[in-house]
């Protein structure tokens, strides 16, 4: 059972090629892979090539919790630079399908380091409320496929959306979860964003996050229709169409491949 590690601005997953490997992982099993102490360590799984009828290339985006998104932006990038390394593909373009809907995705270089990805419409929810202790914030609502909390604040930390995020994952006021994120407006162009993803907690970076969190400042007025969104792994460039669809454009880079040992896959059940 193989693994081949890619990240992308610091956000790393870990890609199962289906065809390759032939058992099927469980949530429980993705969870201890994931471990980043006593397993491989990752902010999730990316399962896949599945051909469906129509030939279309489907990819499921596992949390490291083991829980299954409907898409992801990085997640998305980082496959598509497997199937490009894996020679699945010799194209510069190509569509992926996600629960969460078709993405697609262009090769800007030769060696697949810089993607760029169609992210499709972002919508948006109603205006929330959340406090923390003393203070009280303005939570918009906005998806991409996956569900997205954007609190904006004059500062934001980890340790700030931290508690945040567990507090609004505990409150089960989004039946399904949702990617919590503090926004801090830089400039008409640049935002900087700390994030709490749903089934992954504090990570470096996200794609999704990204677009979500641009789409909301933009809707707002804060920032232009062009922005960089930069994280603690890393920067995202964002463009907004007139029609709210989004591009998503940043780096992808490999790590290695992981072979479980007799031993972990034993302790995984298998
Ligand atoms: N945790 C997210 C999925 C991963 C999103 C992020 N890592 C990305 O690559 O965009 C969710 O449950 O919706």
């Amino acid at each position: 059972m193989e693994f081949v590690k890619y990240q992308g601005i610091g956000n790393d997953y870990l890609v199962y090629d289906v065809i390759k490997n032939k058992e099927v992982l469980t949530r429980e099993q993705i969870k201890k892979i994931c471990d980043r102490n006593f397993g491989v360590g990752a902010d999730g799984i990316l399962a896949g090539p599945y051909l469906d009828e129509e030939k279309k290339i489907r990819v499921r985006v596992f949390n490291s919790d083991g829980s299954e998104a409907e898409r992801a932006g990085n997640g998305i990038r980082i496959f598509a630079r497997y199937l490009k390394d894996a020679g699945y593909t010799l194209s510069e373009r190509l569509t992926l399908e996600t629960a969460g809907g078709s993405v697609k995705v262009r090769f800007l270089n030769d060696d697949g380091s810089r993607i760029q990805a169609d992210m499709g419409k972002m919508s948006f929810g109603e205006e929330k409320t959340v406090t923390l202790g003393e203070e009280r914030y303005s939570a918009f609502i906005a998806s991409i496929g996956n569900p997205h909390c954007v609190i904006p604040a004059e500062t934001i930390d980890r340790e700030k959306v931290c508690k945040l995020g567990k507090k609004i994952a505990e409150s089960k006021m989004f039946k399904n979860g949702i990617n919590v994120m503090l926004l801090q407006v830089e400039d008409k162009n640049n935002l900087n964003i700390e994030i709490f993803e749903r089934g992954a907690g504090y990570i470096l970076a996200s794609g999704t996050c990204s677009c979500a969190a641009a789409a909301v400042a933009y809707k707002k007025g804060w920032v232009g229709q062009d922005v960089m969104v930069h994280m603690p792994g890393g920067k995202l460039w964002i463009q907004i169409d007139e029609n709210w669809n989004l591009k998503m454009t940043g780096s992808v880079e490999s790590i290695g491949s992981v072979k479980l040992t007799k031993e972990f896959k034993k302790k995984l059940g298998f």
